[in-house]
């Protein structure tokens, strides 16, 4: 990956290579707004209620401003990151989302075998439309991660833990903020669910024990396999208990996202979780919560490096990247901005949204006066809120300032 950016800009600039998307996040979502229907669009572009807290997640990030620091040497960069003992060529992961089949007929398959050709992992859903084994046979031996929606029938999450140890994939991410569906206005107007035509269903259907439980197959009868799966797949009933559960079934390390309070994440750091996303679902789910990167600081501090932090909810860009970074994540995960390359152009579309980001990225790092990831930390930044500079490593707050245990 070095000097990654560089090569970008030369081959584009000498048209070597020909982009299948363009370039800026704006037109790429009003490409992908005219290319898909109504209801498929808004499913992915939409937030929660009145989408205050999608706003929220941009304010976050505009309230930091890089300083770049100069005459520091950055012609050789290394955007490598360490998780849980596995090495990765940038600090870049696609996030779950499920149903890719809407807005591209390859769905899943084209973007895990995009993320698998940059050496980028692939966090596939539970609610994706194709099953996990069929997403695992498309990437060899490349980095996956399976996230986990914690059904309510046990049976059935202890199988989808086992069958993603079986095919491959390396750790678990249970995303905590969907036990059911936020109110979805624009979802709501349209009267779009993608799960009630059959979409997204891919992993239940293909389960042993989910099919148990079924008179007959879901490929004779699709309306029972849709009433049942409506009945087990969330799980309102979870506390902090249940999670011994998961350890039981699995050796995987085992991720929480959508922590958004210092105090959940002590929680998961308590209960022997290895890692957290600190994540709103990209303002999908809880209308009026914290921007996600207001909340990064003050868990990092009180993490203290004990486990990774991963970050989600707005990136778009390299210079977000480096902020997300610079304020003690790991690594980060993008959702809408492949969704769109997915919509335009399939897996070359996931594949340029991935080289656009990770070139930004590290043009931007380069640029602001560093040469690695780990070298990112808050002295890079300026609060444009209460206008200071930070110049020690870390975060200076009290861990958990402003926020009421
Ligand atoms: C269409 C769509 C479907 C999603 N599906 C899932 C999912 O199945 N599991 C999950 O944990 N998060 C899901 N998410 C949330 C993403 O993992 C991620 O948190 C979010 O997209 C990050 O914000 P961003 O889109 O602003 O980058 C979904 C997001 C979108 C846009
Ligand atoms: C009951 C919640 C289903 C959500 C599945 C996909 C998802 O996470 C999303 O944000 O949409």
């Amino acid at each position: 990956m070095n000097q990654y950016g560089n090569h970008v800009q030369n081959e584009i600039y000498q048209r070597k290579v020909r982009p299948s998307i363009p370039f800026r996040f704006e037109e790429l979502e009003q490409m992908a707004r005219e290319k898909l229907e109504d209801g498929p669009f808004y499913y992915v572009a939409g937030g929660a209620g009145g989408e205050g807290t999608m706003r929220a997640n941009r304010r976050a990030l505009d309230r930091w401003q890089i300083v770049p620091r100069m005459l520091n040497n950055v012609e050789n960069r290394d955007l490598n990151v360490t998780l849980f003992g596995e090495t990765y060529s940038s600090p870049l992961l696609l996030a779950p989302i499920g149903v890719q089949s809407i807005v591209h007929p390859d769905g899943e398959l084209a973007s895990a075998r995009a993320a698998a050709s940059m050496n980028v992992p692939f966090i596939a859903s539970s609610a994706s439309t194709y099953s996990m084994e069929e997403i695992a046979s498309v990437m060899g031996e490349s980095p996956r991660w399976f996230q986990l929606y914690w059904s309510n029938d046990l049976e059935i999450a202890a199988s989808m833990l086992q069958r993603a140890e079986a095919s491959g994939y390396s750790a678990i991410v249970v995303t905590l903020d969907a036990p059911m569906m936020a109110w979805r206005e624009y979802d709501l107007e349209n009267a779009y669910l993608p799960f009630l035509s059959g979409e997204g269903v891919g992993n239940y259907v293909s389960d042993p024990v989910f099919r148990s439980k079924l008179k007959e197959p879901p490929e004779v009868d699709r309306n029972a396999a849709a009433i049942l799966w409506s009945q087990v797949f969330g799980n309102a009933r979870l506390t902090w208990d249940d999670l011994a559960f998961l350890r039981e079934h699995t050796s995987l390390p085992i991720l929480l996202k959508g922590i958004l309070h210092p105090d959940d994440a002590k929680l998961a750091i308590d209960r022997g979780m290895d890692g957290i996303i600190v994540s709103n679902h990209g303002g999908r789910q809880v209308d009026g919560a914290i921007g996600a990167l207001d909340s990064l600081p003050v868990i990092c501090d009180v993490v203290n490096g004990r486990i990774p932090v991963l970050f989600d909810s707005g990136i778009r860009r390299g210079a977000d990247v480096v902020k997300a970074l610079a304020l003690g994540a790991d690594s980060v995960l993008i959702g809408r901005p492949y969704m769109y390359g997915l919509t335009l152009a399939g897996e070359q579309g996931v594949k340029d949204v991935i080289r656009n980001i990770l070139a930004d990225l590290d043009l931007t790092l380069a640029l602001s006066g560093q040469s690695s990831v780990s070298g990112c930390d808050a002295s890079l930044l300026k609060d444009v809120k209460d206008g200071s500079f930070h110049s020690k490593k870390g975060w200076n707050a009290q861990p958990t300032a402003g926020f009421k245990s």
